[in-house]
């Protein structure tokens, strides 16, 4: 393919994720802090004439229609009235359901690489609402700064934390968003903190920083407890979003790499660093643009 636009999709960590109550509708209230990594998977798009979206590899297991790349060109074209089509090629490194916002990410990629290459102009605010209807994660992916988020994920404050080095493990195991957040266990009462008190990281419960999906997905996963378990030996080890990758924040580089050479070779695990503005952001040059959101 002649590729015009090569871009990453970072995945994403929630440092804590607290649920705070539950919608009519059913989706969980949630308060969390979101930040980036530098490791993701990569797209590349080249514009076509006949309006055709095609995307390759296909991804297995998805249909091309089901596809959230695929979603987010398709979304895009409906709502500008372009005629233009894409190209799209896929590098996918992020595991599925492993909590990392793959998906959510590339279909953010998609949009803010297709708005560029068709000459749209639609600005932040517009592709995060146009995101949001593709699932809860795309928008912080949309603005590229580490943020606060509440509601479902849409409300979002920028705001600056460490950039540790991480490992990060993937147990061998997909977890469903639906079964966590329809698990009986589930927390769903965590009283509301201002993000003040968040950002101090306060002791809850005598821990910094917790995720209140974690007991419901050690029931559902036994790969997933034992990975924490392992990963907790070397730091504050958490679960990110619903699973099923757990995570550590380090010091350095040379610890993360200290752990990777002990990871049990069944896991798939990989280092990275934090990152408060998305590698998204600086490949495309977009700069403080979150202050504009509506
Ligand atoms: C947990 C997080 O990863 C935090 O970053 C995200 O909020 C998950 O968002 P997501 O993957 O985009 O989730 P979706 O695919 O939209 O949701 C799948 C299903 O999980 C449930 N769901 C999801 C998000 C939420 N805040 N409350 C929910 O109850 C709903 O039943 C929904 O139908
Ligand atoms: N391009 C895509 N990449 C990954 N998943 C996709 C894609 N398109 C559709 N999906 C579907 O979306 C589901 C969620 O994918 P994703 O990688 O975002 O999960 P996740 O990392 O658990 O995200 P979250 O943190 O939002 O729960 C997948 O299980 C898959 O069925």
């Amino acid at each position: 393919m002649n590729a015009r636009l090569s871009l990453p999709a970072p995945a994403k960590l929630n440092r804590m994720l607290h649920i705070v109550g539950r919608r009519a509708d059913g989706y969980h209230e949630l308060q969390t802090l979101f930040q980036f990594l530098d490791h993701g998977d990569t797209l590349a798009f080249a514009p076509r004439e006949d309006g055709i979206i095609r995307l390759h590899p296909a991804m297995k297991g998805i249909d091309h229609d089901a596809n959230l790349i695929v979603r987010a060109a398709r979304l895009l074209q409906h709502e500008s009235g372009t005629t233009q089509g894409a190209d799209i090629h896929l590098d996918k490194r992020l595991p599925l359901g492993g909590g990392l916002g793959g998906g959510s990410s590339d279909a953010a990629t998609t949009l803010l690489a297709l708005d560029r290459l068709w000459s749209l102009s639609a600005g932040l605010p517009r592709l995060a609402e146009l995101g949001l209807s593709l699932g809860a994660d795309v928008p912080v992916f949309i603005y590229g700064h580490s943020a606060w988020a509440e509601g479902i994920g849409e409300r979002l404050t920028p705001v600056t934390l460490a950039t540790p080095w991480f490992v990060v493990i993937h147990p061998g195991e997909e977890i469903s968003t639906p079964a966590v957040f329809g698990h009986p266990e589930l927390t769903r009462n965590t009283p509301p903190i201002s993000m003040a008190r968040a950002l101090r990281g306060e002791a809850e419960q005598g821990r910094l920083w917790r995720n209140d999906c974690e007991a419901a997905v050690k029931r559902l996963s036994l790969k997933v407890a034992h990975a924490l378990d392992w990963l907790s030996a070397f730091g504050p080890a958490m679960l990110t979003g619903t699973g099923s990758c757990v995570f550590c924040p380090l010091m350095s580089e040379q610890q993360a790499d200290r752990i990777l050479r002990r990871v049990d070779s069944h896991w798939h695990a990989f280092k990275a660093r934090g990152c408060n503005i998305s590698p998204l952001h600086d490949a495309l040059d977009i700069h403080d643009e979150m202050s504009v959101k509506s």
